[in-house]
């Protein structure tokens, strides 16, 4: 039997009086995708930044399984661990991709600074490895020295998704991976997406407010409104046929047949 990749229990995260999450429980399996829904202000953002280590909650605990080192509580680690868990482990993707690239190194340090973190040294092979992912990411190789400055929206996106995934993780948190771009530009990107979640058998945690995104990603989805998770389950099952009226409402708004 294989056990869960993630374990939350009873997560709680609160800004003065006002409670962001309220006791979150679940367990995210090796290979699947869980989308985290619901609308601006319900908490999606601080649910995923609790469990990526990047904020801590004042109630709960989230246990990850690593690849050698067993079962560890990401807010019992130090801080270093937490650190290197998120490089070697993990990829976190930004709504907003300046955030997650470095924006003074050229689109292929992006990619490279990424692999030297886990040890890859040879610069050929380094070098290599970023064209492969440029071109998996549907860059084209003229710009790999450009800086993400130069690039498009959609452009600067697809490097994050690069930089990312190139380190193979074993979990990535992403949050609105295609929110602010154009429509086109982000039915481009969804269908990237879905090919690399697909090819890569990714377990995934994707935080957006598009039922269409959470439709074509993600395999589970919890529905959340003012921080409580109010109905949780197959994504199909939970668009098709919601059963809590908050979901309900939602379908009806974002999904009109
Ligand atoms: N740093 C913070 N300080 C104070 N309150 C915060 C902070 N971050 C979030 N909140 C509050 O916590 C609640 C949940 O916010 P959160 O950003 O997690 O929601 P969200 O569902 O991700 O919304 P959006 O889709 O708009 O990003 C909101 O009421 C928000 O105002």
């Amino acid at each position: 039997m294989t056990s869960p990749l993630l374990s939350v229990q009873g997560l709680t995260k609160r800004f003065g009086d006002r409670t962001a999450c309220n006791e979150i429980s679940f367990d995210l399996w090796p290979g699947e995708v869980l989308g985290i829904v619901g609308e601006s202000g319900s908490g999606k953002s601080t649910l995923l930044n609790c469990l990526a280590g990047r904020l801590t909650p004042e109630e709960g605990s989230v246990l990850y399984e690593t690849q050698s080192a067993g079962i560890v509580d990401v807010h019992h680690l130090t801080e270093a661990r937490r650190r290197l868990l998120a490089r070697t482990e993990w990829g976190f993707v930004n709504q907003d991709a300046r955030e997650g690239l470095r924006m003074g190194v050229s689109a292929g340090a992006n990619i490279g600074e990424r692999l030297m973190a886990i040890g890859a040294r040879h610069y050929g092979d380094i070098r290599r490895t970023a064209s492969d992912w440029l071109e998996r990411v549907e860059i084209d190789l003229a710009r790999i020295d450009d800086s993400p400055t130069v690039y498009s929206g959609g452009m600067r996106q697809r490097l994050q998704i690069a930089r990312n995934l190139v380190s193979n993780p074993r979990l990535v948190f992403m949050d609105e991976p295609t929110g602010g771009l154009d429509v086109s530009v982000q039915a481009r990107l969804l269908d990237l997406l879905r090919g690399l979640v697909d090819r890569f058998h990714l377990s995934a945690i994707l935080v957006t407010h598009d039922l269409g995104v959470a439709r074509l990603l993600t395999h589970r989805l919890m529905v959340m409104q003012r921080g409580e998770v109010v109905e949780a389950g197959l994504t199909d099952q939970v668009l098709d046929d919601p059963q809590h009226a908050y979901t309900q409402m939602l379908v009806a708004s974002i999904l009109p047949v």
